[in-house]
């Protein structure tokens, strides 16, 4: 189908298994089996490639996929011409300098040194904004292990919990290079495509949804304006009248980490009857 969105999905790593689950979230079709590297799904008029996350950005800056899920560390890293349109919340990690423990290397000595990674883009790019003249040492991963077999005399690494460092003996230095997570692209000044707008507003449903829960109270009228301060809701929350004099029901979408201070908030205020429900799924 000519109208068809093809969408890059990552096929293995840390970013595969989030990311379907994402998009079934979403109400896409998604591959049962982990060999599948295309599946159409007609009722939503897309199509997904499943491609190493490293290549993603490269075919959606090539314009032969109209959108992509990768790594914000992996799109700068090749430099392909895409954006960044949607951050999608999971995915999380930082890039970073690290060398042995008490090393105590900074980023001003890397010059004429030698840096393992298996980001030399985003590395050099890095190093050439601050004048550091180093040599990059390209490496397709392990680079933890460079140091130790005499290759580098630093790394530059995505660290997550940084349980890979803690174990090969080194540790960071420096401040972090880049923050990164999981994110929809598309190609630079890609015109709208039919099915581009719906899937970033489905992305965004996803991640309210996983935000925030709906709260349902009832509060005597008197205490209104406080349990509103407390509960402002998106657009205002829903007050309707309650089949008892002076009392209101209350409803609001608040943010799911604060839910139960929020309860307890409405409570010292003399909230009541307070629900809290998820939120299946939503468009604002
Ligand atoms: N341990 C981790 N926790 C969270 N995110 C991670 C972790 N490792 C990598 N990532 C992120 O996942 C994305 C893809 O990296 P990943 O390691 O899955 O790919 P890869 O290195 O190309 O594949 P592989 O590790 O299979 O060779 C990157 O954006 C990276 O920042
Ligand atoms: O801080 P941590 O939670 O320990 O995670 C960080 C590690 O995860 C990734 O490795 P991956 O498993 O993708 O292997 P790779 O080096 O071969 O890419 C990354 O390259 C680090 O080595
Ligand atoms: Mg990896």
């Amino acid at each position: 189908m000519p109208d068809q969105l093809r969408i890059a999905v990552p096929n293995k790593g840390a970013l595969a298994e989030p990311a379907s689950a994402m998009l079934t979230e979403a109400g896409y079709r998604q591959r049962k089996d982990s060999r599948e590297l295309v599946l159409v799904d007609p009722d939503n008029r897309c199509e997904f490639f499943f491609l190493r996350p490293r290549d993603i950005a490269v075919y959606v800056g090539e314009g032969t996929l109209h959108a992509g899920i990768t790594g914000r560390d992996m799109l700068l890293d090749s430099e392909a011409p895409a954006e960044e349109v949607l951050p999608l919340g999971f995915g999380g990690s930082t890039f970073r300098f690290a060398a042995p423990n008490g090393s105590g290397l900074d980023v001003a000595d890397l010059a004429g040194r030698r840096i393992a990674t298996s980001y030399a883009g985003l590395l050099r790019g890095y190093l050439a904004e601050r004048g550091v003249d180093a040599r990059v040492i390209e490496l397709d991963g392990a680079v933890e292990t460079a140091i130790r077999l005499g290759v580098a005399d630093a790394i530059a690494d995505v660290v997550s919990t940084g349980t890979t460092l803690r174990n090969a003996g080194l540790e960071t230095f420096g401040a972090p290079i880049l923050e990164s997570e999981a994110v929809l692209i598309r190609r630079n000044g890609d015109p709208e495509r039919p099915g581009f707008g719906q899937l970033a507003r489905r992305l965004r449903g996803v991640l309210t949804a996983r935000d925030y829960v709906m709260i349902d109270y009832d509060i005597h009228t008197g205490r209104i304006d406080d349990a509103v301060a407390l509960t402002p809701g998106m657009e205002g929350p829903t007050v309707s009248p309650l089949h008892r004099e002076g009392w209101v029901a209350v409803r609001a979408m608040v943010p799911r980490r604060a839910a139960q201070q929020i309860m307890d908030d409405l409570w010292d205020i003399g909230g009541r009857a307070i629900f809290i429900t998820d939120i299946y799924a939503c468009r604002l």
